[in-house]
């Protein structure tokens, strides 16, 4: 154990003096570096259909045909069992990009006209990380069996892989954007191979292609703003949120083995014109550039918090839990002490990192736990925050015990979105929250042949779908930590505050 230092990286924006009943958030815009201008325009890459033999049902290859008619829709409760009958191989080829291409973000090589039934693939923080589209491989998994069914899938099919990687990195070479249901029932969750990987990391940019495809890269079009935003109450409207709020904080008063359980709501927006996961992360990203912001299969948000990255024998997670946000006549100064001394916030805090900590430990010989935590300050909110580390056993690092899909299915779901005890919270949150929450508050990332990658949790994200020749639907949702102290307006004021950053990404608020 080791106690917590105040690290620069962690603090953000400053956090302006707002009401509390209401967060509004209209704060300074942030400064943004413009690139060179580039006369082509947007290449796409060409689809390529990957023979599997079996039931194509269980593969989706080619482009995520399911909604096209070229595979038969799937059920929500079958997973992919013939991945590992390949016929072809599939080449992955990563090469660095000489400049001028350098000079542009990330976002701004992402092609708008990507098919929106999976959208862009992304995972950026800092401008750094790694961007895709088109899909070489679809691998949908269910259940409870989620994980571990898209982790012996995944490794089958990179080791089948035939690589040529000139750049070696995490993330160079083969890779799969992930986004795993928070529960298991019905838990459909996805991988996704993409056809083409745009990555930075240390100044270094690369592209790899799976297959024959243009790998020179152009500055596609400025995305393009969803029109009029309608908000309108979702499957679990804030009325009914209040009251399971106020229902779990009775069912905890009376029965002390239940400590924590985390209940969320949803609320629905409708544009009028078509919804950009392109606008939305370039938005997201603007103003949250120290948040990872992530797009995988109509997920788009901009998560605070790491739940999990490995690099070789090296782990580490960033665990949030316990929250303010500002309130007139406080200064931020005044909000952070009253965090760091709230012992309501600091058990929630607790139970979150106990929980991470105690899913990681079977699998490391060493970990570093913060005994306190520091604050996070982002534009909308303040978090209590501890960065953990370890260090894995490098016998199950080796023989793949320790991938990372392994690594995360211990870890989920942490006390920051679950509760404490696990089992007895899903149970409340099974019965008392009146929606799916789907892929929201579950693993959502990127990994790589070897089981290196990163992992956050899905927060301040949106659900997009968009319908042919109209507007798009974005499903946002926030929740919030419930203890037996809790006061249920005051939790419903604060799930406010965790949608402002999706809702003014859609307002394109600057
Ligand atoms: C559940 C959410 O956030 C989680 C809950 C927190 C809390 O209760 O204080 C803080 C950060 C996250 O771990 C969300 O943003 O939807």
């Amino acid at each position: 154990m080791r106690s917590a230092t105040r690290s620069d990286e962690m603090i953000e924006n400053a956090v302006p003096n707002r009401s509390p009943a209401r967060p509004s958030g209209r704060f300074p815009e942030a400064p943004r570096t413009a690139g060179p201008e580039v006369p082509c325009a947007p290449r796409f890459a060409s689809r390529r259909t990957v023979r599997v033999s079996g039931d194509p049902r269980h593969v989706r290859c080619g482009g995520g045909h399911a909604r096209d008619g070229c595979h038969p829709t799937e059920s929500q409760d079958t997973y992919p069992r013939n991945v590992e009958h390949f016929q072809q191989n599939l080449t992955v080829r990563t090469r660095r990009v000489p400049s001028p291409e350098g000079h542009y973000d990330l976002l701004d090589l992402l092609p708008e006209g990507i098919s929106p039934d999976s959208g862009p693939l992304c995972w950026m923080r800092h401008g750094e990380g790694v961007v895709g589209w088109g899909e070489a491989l679809r691998i949908e998994t269910a259940r409870s069996e989620r994980f571990v069914a898209a982790d012996e899938r995944w490794q089958r099919l990179a080791a089948r892989m035939e690589v040529d990687d000139e750049v070696q990195l995490p993330g160079t070479g083969p890779v799969a954007f992930a986004s795993i249901a928070f529960g298991d029932d019905p838990g459909s969750s996805v991988l996704i191979v993409p056809e083409v990987v745009i990555g930075q990391r240390g100044g270094v940019r690369w592209v790899t292609t799976i297959g024959e495809h243009d790998r020179r890269l152009s500055r596609a079009a400025p995305a393009r703003a969803p029109g009029t935003i309608r908000y309108s109450d979702g499957e679990f409207p804030t009325t009914r949120y209040r009251q399971a709020v106020a229902e779990a904080v009775r069912r905890m008063r009376g029965s002390p083995e239940l400590s924590k359980v985390v209940l969320a709501h949803d609320l629905l927006a409708t544009t009028s014109e078509p919804l950009s996961s392109r606008y939305l992360l370039g938005n997201l990203g603007r103003r949250y550039p120290g948040c990872w912001t992530f797009a995988v299969d109509g997920l788009v948000g901009a998560t605070p918090e790491l739940l999990l990255q490995r690099n070789g024998n090296e782990v580490s997670s960033r665990v949030l839990a316990g929250t303010a946000w500002p309130h007139e006549g406080r200064t931020q100064q005044q909000l952070m002490s009253e965090l760091l001394g709230s012992a309501k916030n600091r058990g929630e805090h607790t139970y979150a990192v106990r929980s991470l900590a105690n899913g990681l430990e079977p699998f490391c010989k060493e970990l570093d736990v913060p005994t306190s935590p520091e604050v996070l300050r982002l534009r909308n909110v303040m978090h209590l925050a501890s960065d953990v580390s370890g260090r894995l056993d490098p016998m199950l690092a080796q023989n793949g015990h320790a991938g990372l899909l392994r690594l995360v299915q211990s870890v989920h779901p942490t006390a920051a979105v679950g509760g404490t005890p696990t089992t007895g919270a899903l149970e409340l949150i099974d019965e008392l929250e009146e929606m799916n929450r789907e892929r929201y508050a579950g693993p959502v990332g990127w990994v790589d042949a070897d089981g290196n990658g990163e992992f956050g949790i899905a927060l301040r994200c949106a659900r997009l779908t968009w319908r042919s020749g109209e507007g798009s639907r974005a499903r946002l949702f926030a929740g919030c930590g419930v203890v037996p102290d809790s006061d249920p307006d005051t939790e419903v004021t604060e799930a406010e505050a965790k949608l402002l950053p999706v809702r003014e990404a859609l307002e394109g608020v600057r």
